[in-house]
């Protein structure tokens, strides 16, 4: 069975990027890099990560008019993502657009296109912060609305909390993807997450990918943290 954990490399150097996917490459299923490591390095610095060869995760949750987005996707394949991110709240003209430039994009290059998953609701948001921005319904019910609507604009899966993988898998089926951040191993801190669960929980309620950072790369022996969370999946 793949390893579903990928391990979310945060971090503006790109040395430390590559010294972490060297060490962590048999230990995770694919490396992901955000906003924090793009803004420092760009496309270059992307390559240098892709380029040991495991599946990379493009994390720059586009969030735009379907124009902006449209044209920012076909960067984002030319980068080689396995998966992408776009925000799911920027609508269904927004979805649509994004993965249908995806799609013509690596058709024109003779790629295979990223899954592009819409972020529902912000992993760093209660209920509180989530009335805060205006979703004036329960964070389960915002999640599910926005799942559906992502799914029927076309993207490939969505990224929520472990808590709603069980209900966004009831209502959006097997094949959907569940990119799920907010993973947080019993021995680790919890941060800035305020819905989250321990690997084990979020792939037992059936989440397909699990993105995991600080607990691995913030360890004193990340490959070693990185192991031991493969163990308690069983891997
Ligand atoms: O899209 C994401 O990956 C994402 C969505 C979300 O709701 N919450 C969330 O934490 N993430 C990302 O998942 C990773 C979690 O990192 P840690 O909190 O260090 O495990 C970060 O790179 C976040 O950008």
């Amino acid at each position: 069975m793949t390893n579903p954990v990928y391990v979310a490399i945060d971090t503006t150097e790109a040395a430390r990027a590559i010294s972490l996917a060297e060490r962590l490459k048999g230990q995770v299923g694919g490396f992901k890099l955000g906003l924090e490591y793009f803004t420092a390095n760009g496309p270059a610095g992307m390559e240098a990560v892709s380029g040991l060869g495991m599946p990379l995760f493009v994390d720059l949750k586009l969030h735009d008019i379907p124009n902006t987005v449209a044209a920012a996707m076909k960067g984002v394949v030319r980068l080689g993502a396995a998966i992408t991110t776009i925000h799911a709240s920027g609508g269904g003209a927004m979805i649509r657009a994004a993965v249908d430039a995806a799609n013509d994009e690596a058709a024109r290059l003779g790629m295979v296109p990223p899954a592009v998953v819409a972020v529902t609701v912000l992993t760093s948001l209660d209920q509180a912060g989530a009335e805060q921005v205006g979703f004036d319904r329960p964070v389960l019910d915002q999640v599910k609305r926005l799942a559906a609507l992502a799914q029927e604009s076309g993207a490939a899966g969505i990224v929520c909390s472990p808590l709603e993988v069980e209900a966004v898998r009831a209502l959006c089926g097997p094949d959907f993807k569940l990119v799920i951040p907010g993973i947080r191993p019993a021995w680790s801190e919890a941060g800035d997450q305020k819905r989250f669960l321990t690997p084990a929980e979020a792939r037992a309620k059936g989440a397909d990918v699990l993105v995991i950072g600080r607990p691995i790369t913030g360890a004193a022996d990340p490959a070693e943290a990185a192991g031991r969370i493969k163990a308690e999946l069983g891997l």
